[in-house]
């Protein structure tokens, strides 16, 4: 018996005896129906506060009158019997009267360790006022401070001196068989730089994510952060902090305790896709050059912010006016995130036409010793290589003005973890040279570093040295901004260019095609997918990304879309029966058969 009907099990458990049944669930069922038998026997055998403390079994107040008896809950809670919805009420009460964003996110973190469909209903119908809580721009504040706010474990930690006991310690997983990891060795936290063991907030925010914005089970999910020391002298002076106090590994010796981690993930969860995450740039470029066509694995920071700026840009130059054969673009930052968007942006116009040379001819990049040349004079990372530019005649563009003068560029992308480095004269000459082409352009302007603290520009003065024409998208979330000129209000819509727009789908699609690796044509379709994911209002609006509220939807056409790739790139491992049945009803069934097989916190 390989595939049984959940309602089954039920019917089975309910007529026999459990220790034969447990037996049977061992030896007949795969591994879903497996895990369910177990879910299910668990739960009918625990009893009182055995319930109340496993959060995935914790229902808070919403506890019948019959499963108070039978759970002998009876005492334990309070008499009142409530809905969800209530409960919400009372949690978004107790959040907005916390004063501060940290305090916000422990009453979310401990919410989250009580009672999962509270937090995830939370999450999800909240989305714009939750997200900024347990990802950027608090849990940069978090993560700064991990090691004081401690209070109980939620990720494997593994310590470059456990290397012999990778294997072990994957297994001390309470969780059977994740789908999903995301892994950081903390040496690039946001634009916080290294902060070492404290950077797990990370994981354990995206993963949060994942559940919240594509739905995979919260049980499925598995946050990592690799111990190698850290090169942050605040946390190596810090009495409280929680990671090894040595000074961070060489790059190489690191090389070899990567490979041990991959090899063991494999063993240990051979279903699981990792997404690489905040790892420094070397690293970043070079682990998923050294294992994207052996594992299932891809890198958010390079291939996930490609793909999420892909598509707002592609919205952009819609609302821009600027031809997109006319685009020239400057990049601020050169590390994995520009390099990786620059690149996704090249196959974008490879696809539509241009040759390579022709495509990668449209981008400047800049970093902190200025425009990147062939003919700079300093050894050029690997990664900046392929944009070095030979048009400059010997000439070294030393700041960023002067590359603006010298481009006259209709989109300027900000990558550099640097706050406020597109000063007002900067963002005057950008629309200056939008404005030359022709009347009614408008400049695109993306300052997508996190978090806030880090961000290149703020929305208001964007829109203030722009007279209100740019199109701008922002790494974390900035308010909407109103100008009032006489009885004349006029509100601008910033937009959020944050890789959460793809991740989550592309993981989700990953883990439902049973792709054996994570291909370019996977990730250059996310972004397409999310390019299209627009409604008649977001578009009404001059939107270039879905509002976050509907950062569910968008990933469920991104997973969507990523599964017909895998499909089409010949890795997934789906049978091809399958395939032919959605081939023949089109999308509603693909659509279907992913909103059956994601996770939704139970609402009563
Ligand atoms: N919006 C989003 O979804 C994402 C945003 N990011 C953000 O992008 C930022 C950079 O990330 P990575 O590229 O991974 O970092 P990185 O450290 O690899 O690269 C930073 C680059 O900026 C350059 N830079 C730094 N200061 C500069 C200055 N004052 N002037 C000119 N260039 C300067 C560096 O030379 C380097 O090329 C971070 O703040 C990160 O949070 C990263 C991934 C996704
Ligand atoms: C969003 C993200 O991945 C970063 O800032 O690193
Ligand atoms: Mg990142």
């Amino acid at each position: 018996m390989s595939s049984v009907d959940i309602s089954t099990i039920e019917e089975a458990m309910k007529m026999a005896n459990l220790d034969t049944l447990r037996g049977y669930a061992q030896n007949h069922y795969g591994e879903v129906q497996q895990y369910a038998a177990t879910e299910y026997i668990s739960q009918n055998q625990a009893l009182g506060y055995q319930v109340l403390n496993e959060p995935l079994w914790n229902k808070g107040l919403s506890f019948t009158p019959e499963q108070r008896v039978s759970k002998n809950l009876t005492g334990l809670i309070p008499h009142v019997m409530e809905d969800t919805s209530k409960q919400v009420e009372r949690a978004l009460k107790m959040i907005r009267t916390r004063q501060t964003g940290i305090d916000k996110y422990l009453y979310l973190s401990t919410l989250k360790s009580q009672n999962t469909d509270l937090f995830y209903r939370l999450l999800i119908d909240h989305a714009k006022e939750m997200m900024p809580l347990v990802y950027t721009p608090t849990i940069g504040d978090v993560c700064l401070q991990y090691s004081t706010l401690y209070t109980r474990p939620e990720a494997l930690y593994i310590s470059i001196k456990q290397r012999k006991s990778i294997r072990t310690i994957l297994k001390n997983w309470p969780h059977p068989n994740p789908e999903i990891c995301v892994v950081t060795d903390g040496s690039r936290i946001l634009g916080l730089g290294d902060l070492g063991v404290n950077g797990v907030g990370i994981p354990i925010g995206k993963l949060a994510l994942y559940t919240a914005a594509a739905g995979i089970h919260p049980d499925r999910t598995l946050p990592i952060v690799l111990d190698c020391g850290t090169a942050n002298e605040t946390n190596l002076k810090d009495p409280l902090y929680l990671g090894l106090r040595q000074k961070r590994i060489p790059v190489s010796e690191q090389q070899e305790f990567m490979d041990e981690f991959m090899e063991a993930a494999r063993e240990v969860y051979p279903g699981m896709v990792v997404q690489f995450e905040d790892f420094e740039s070397e690293k970043a470029f070079n682990y998923l050059d050294r294992y994207r066509d052996s594992y299932k694995c891809f890198n958010d920071d390079i291939q996930g912010t490609g793909a999420v700026v892909l598509a707002g840009y592609i919205g952009a130059v819609n609302l821009s006016g600027v031809p997109i054969e006319e685009q020239r673009l400057v990049f601020m930052g050169a590390g994995s995130a520009g390099v990786g968007v620059a690149k996704q942006l090249v196959e974008y116009y490879t696809k539509r036409g241009l040759s390579e040379a022709a495509a990668r001819d449209k981008f400047w990049l800049v970093d902190t010793k200025g425009l990147v040349t062939k003919d700079r004079g300093d050894k050029l990372a690997d990664h900046k290589k392929y944009f070095a530019r030979t048009d400059n005649n010997g000439h070294q563009f030393r700041t960023l003005e002067e590359v603006i003068e010298y481009v006259k560029p209709s989109a300027l992308v900000g990558l550099t973890a640097t706050f406020g480095i597109f000063t007002e004269s900067i963002i005057r000459a950008l629309k200056a040279s939008v404005d030359a082409g022709g009347l009614g352009r408008r400049p695109i302007l993306f300052p997508l570093s996190n978090p806030l603290t880090k961000a290149e520009c703020t929305f208001e003065q964007a829109v203030n040295w722009t007279d209100g024409t740019v199109l701008f998208a922002s790494g974390s979330p900035f308010s909407n901004y109103s100008v009032k000129t006489g009885d004349h209000v006029q509100t601008y819509y910033p937009n959020q260019g944050n890789n959460v727009y793809v991740f989550p789908g592309i993981g989700l699609g990953a883990i439902l095609a049973k792709a054996t690796r994570v291909t370019d044509d996977m990730i250059y379709t996310s972004a397409a997918a999310l390019a299209g994911a627009l409604n008649a209002d977001e578009i009404h609006k001059g939107l270039i990304y879905p509002r976050i509220e509907r950062v569910r939807e968008a990933s469920i056409i991104v997973a969507r879309e990523v599964m017909k790739s895998a499909r089409r790139e010949g890795v997934s491992a789906l049978p091809e029966s399958q395939w032919l049945e959605w081939e023949e009803w089109g999308d509603p069934a693909l659509t279907k058969y992913i909103k059956e097989h994601i996770y939704d916190p139970t609402t009563l």
